[in-house]
């Protein structure tokens, strides 16, 4: 399987043999020279891979290969991206391969290192530009999971029920200090100055933070709201207290075998009886992480398990509150974006190049599936330190529809 094949003969055998491996759902292969191919279970086919021409005859990893050959154009993927998804999920073993390797040659690493590769992966992907995002992001400019309500929700809105829901959980009060990391654009800090609250939002991307800023400026908040681009990690819990903590999508970059000190960061900056919300992208423990998003779209991140999580909590003095996954307001929300993205398009070939737009067009419609046929999910947690005494009684405020508005059976 590993290093150099002669050509397409070669290839095309060990691509047969790679896909004879796959479980889950049927599917065909068309390869370049015109053999059809089934694969999976038996049954009509739910997705096709389709090689338009001969795909590179070296193969290293399977998941980066097949990632680079829909960049390339050699691969075109037809019919359920979610039955795909799932095929992935089901076949772990045969196609994630360097996970364990990965993770060991990261030991030893200097801290400082580590600390300059994790901050360079982030601004790559945040860096891409703000006339980047601002084609195909909703109108606030809130790069994570949204809220969707009810079925008619358009993207804004449920973007503004999250950033309500966020506060919600928190109970903002007037006066109250909120330390926001990672906080994008700012939608977040803009939204809890709006509650009277006084808010340092924090990002590592220089793009956000001069979008963010001017953002505040122009709504009149800056007295209120201090944008500032900084790692978490110079954050310092004797020089600033906190009442609340809100974190929304920045997590998954901590990285594995950081999360523990993570939590200790955010106990030592957050006021006894303080509030924090965490909202990230969740997974199973064992789960590898997908090594094409890996290599091109998230290095350095990791997908933590919501049961992880919750066990690191006592060691912190924080204790679990309320928690709940929003999954399938997330494959939602990457729908929408790759509505909005596939509208753009031709835009987004003019700024960078081809190969650049196909690789977004895989990751927004390939984590879209992810969500709702793969293994992920998202959970928002909410923890305080020791106890908090002035909770509300009931959540009922944060779900006041009459009756539950439920997904459809294919969770659309
Ligand atoms: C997916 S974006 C989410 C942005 C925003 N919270 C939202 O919902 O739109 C992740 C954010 O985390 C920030 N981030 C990642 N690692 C960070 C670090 N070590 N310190 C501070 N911010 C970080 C990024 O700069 C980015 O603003």
């Amino acid at each position: 399987m590993l290093g150099e094949m002669p050509g397409g003969h070669m290839i095309k055998q060990v691509l047969r043999q790679l896909f004879a491996g796959l479980r889950g759902a049927p599917f065909a292969v068309h390869y370049w020279d015109g053999e059809i191919a089934s694969y999976g279970a038996q049954g009509k086919s739910a997705f096709v891979l389709n090689f338009t021409r001969p795909p590179p005859a070296r193969l290293e990893d399977p998941v980066v290969y097949l990632g680079e050959c829909y960049m390339d154009g050699v691969l075109e993927i037809e019919g359920s991206w979610d039955a795909l998804l799932g095929t992935m999920v089901a076949s772990e073993n045969t196609l994630f391969r360097r996970g364990a390797t990965r993770a060991l040659g990261w030991i030893g690493e200097r801290l400082q290192a580590r600390r300059e590769r994790q901050q360079n992966n982030v601004r790559r992907h945040y860096d891409l530009g703000n006339d980047f995002y601002r084609l195909w992001l909703d109108e606030s400019w809130t790069y994570s999971c949204a809220y969707f309500r009810h079925p008619d929700d358009t993207l804004e809105q449920a973007q503004r029920n999250k950033i309500a829901l966020s506060l919600d959980k928190l109970a903002i009060r007037p006066g109250m200090r909120v330390l926001d990391i990672g906080c994008g654009w700012g939608g977040m800090a803009l939204a809890a100055a709006q509650r009277g609250a006084r808010v340092l939002g924090i990002t590592l991307s220089a793009e956000q933070h001069e979008g963010a800023r001017e953002r505040i400026a122009r709504a009149g908040l800056s007295d209120r709201v201090e944008i500032r681009l900084m790692d978490y990690l110079d954050l310092d819990g004797r020089r600033e207290q906190f009442d609340r903590i809100v974190s929304v999508g920045m997590f998954e970059h901590v990285g594995q075998g950081h999360h523990d000190d993570f939590f200790a960061r955010t106990s030592s900056m957050l006021q006894g009886g303080g509030l924090m919300l965490l909202h990230t992208i969740t997974g199973p423990e064992s789960r590898e992480t997908n090594p094409w998003i890996e290599k091109y779209i998230f290095p350095g991140g990791h997908i933590p398990a919501p049961e992880t999580l919750v066990a690191a909590l006592p060691a912190h003095s924080f204790k679990l509150v309320h928690m709940e996954s929003l999954r399938l307001h997330y494959a939602r929300t990457l729908q929408c974006w790759l509505a909005r993205y596939q509208a753009v398009c031709s835009e987004v070939v003019s700024m960078f190049d081809e190969r650049f737009a196909r690789m977004w067009t895989m990751y927004l419609r390939g984590s879209s599936a992810a969500f709702r046929g793969g293994d992920l999910d998202i959970h928002q947690m909410l923890v305080s330190k020791g106890n908090n005494n002035t909770l509300p009684r009931d959540w009922g405020y944060l779900y006041n529809s009459a009756a539950p508005l439920c997904w459809g059976e294919d969770g659309d």
